[in-house]
């Protein structure tokens, strides 16, 4: 079932370690197929060099398991609320990469400070609000992805494809998969040059909006010109 998404997901997952986005079992990857609904994720705290296509979890949106032997990643409630309220998207990632996690114990937001950042994310990368007290000994992953929805009131997910949640770590997420990496591996980038910017200059100001565009808008959009076509 789903053999093509499932290659998918499971290419992704082993690109965390590759990229050096997770330690141990610190990270997860889902794709999803929008047309049946259904849902690819790792399974929980399997090793990466001990993951292999079987081993894939395939869920409905509701979270019944479809097939697979093992138990899913502990945060699939959290991609299910994601898949759910963001219909564009295709994939999703979460990591404790270390230099994102900093900001996210931090509570802050990256705010956006150059053209690396704005080559991705259009603005400031959110940090969620801190969980209550009732959502955290509640349904704490439903709960999660609620309060990263919530973040995302007045911002755009198909143009800020990542979060910081609050003394946690960030989640990321992309039109596919492998997309939703390639975004998480840009924004521990993004974290570790925020970092240091603000290091060299504590009074440092976000880059101006007409960078902020330039940047974004010729890779992204109607207009974008970056690359091959
Ligand atoms: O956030 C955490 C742990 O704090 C989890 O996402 C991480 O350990 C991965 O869990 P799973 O192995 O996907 O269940």
């Amino acid at each position: 079932m789903l053999e093509q998404l499932k290659q998918e997901v499971l290419e992704a997952n082993l690109d965390l370690p590759r990229y050096n986005l997770v330690t141990f079992t610190w990270g997860n990857v889902s794709g999803i197929d929008r047309e049946q609904g259904l849902v690819v994720i790792k399974p929980s705290g399997v090793e990466y060099d001990k993951l292999r296509l079987d081993d894939m979890v395939v869920l409905d949106l509701e979270g019944n398991i479809v097939e697979g032997s093992y138990r899913p990643s502990s945060d699939t409630a959290t991609h299910l609320a994601l898949y759910k309220a963001f219909p564009n998207i295709g994939g999703i990632v979460h990591t404790h990469s270390p230099w994102a996690t900093g900001w996210a114990q931090a509570g802050r937001g990256i705010p956006a400070l150059g053209t690396t950042h704005a080559d991705y994310y259009y603005g400031e990368i959110p940090c969620t609000r801190a969980m209550t007290e009732e959502e955290i000994k509640g349904a704490y992953e439903l709960e999660t992805g609620n309060v990263i929805i919530e973040t995302f009131k007045d911002l755009d997910p198909d143009r800020i494809p990542g979060v910081l949640v609050h003394c946690h770590a960030p989640f990321n997420w992309g039109k596919d998969a492998h997309n939703a990496v390639h975004n998480a591996v840009v924004l521990e980038e993004v974290a570790k040059m925020a970092t240091q910017s603000y290091q060299l200059n504590p009074n440092l100001q976000p880059m101006s909006q007409h960078l902020l565009d330039r940047h974004f808008l010729r890779k992204h959009g109607a207009n974008a010109y970056y690359g091959q076509s």
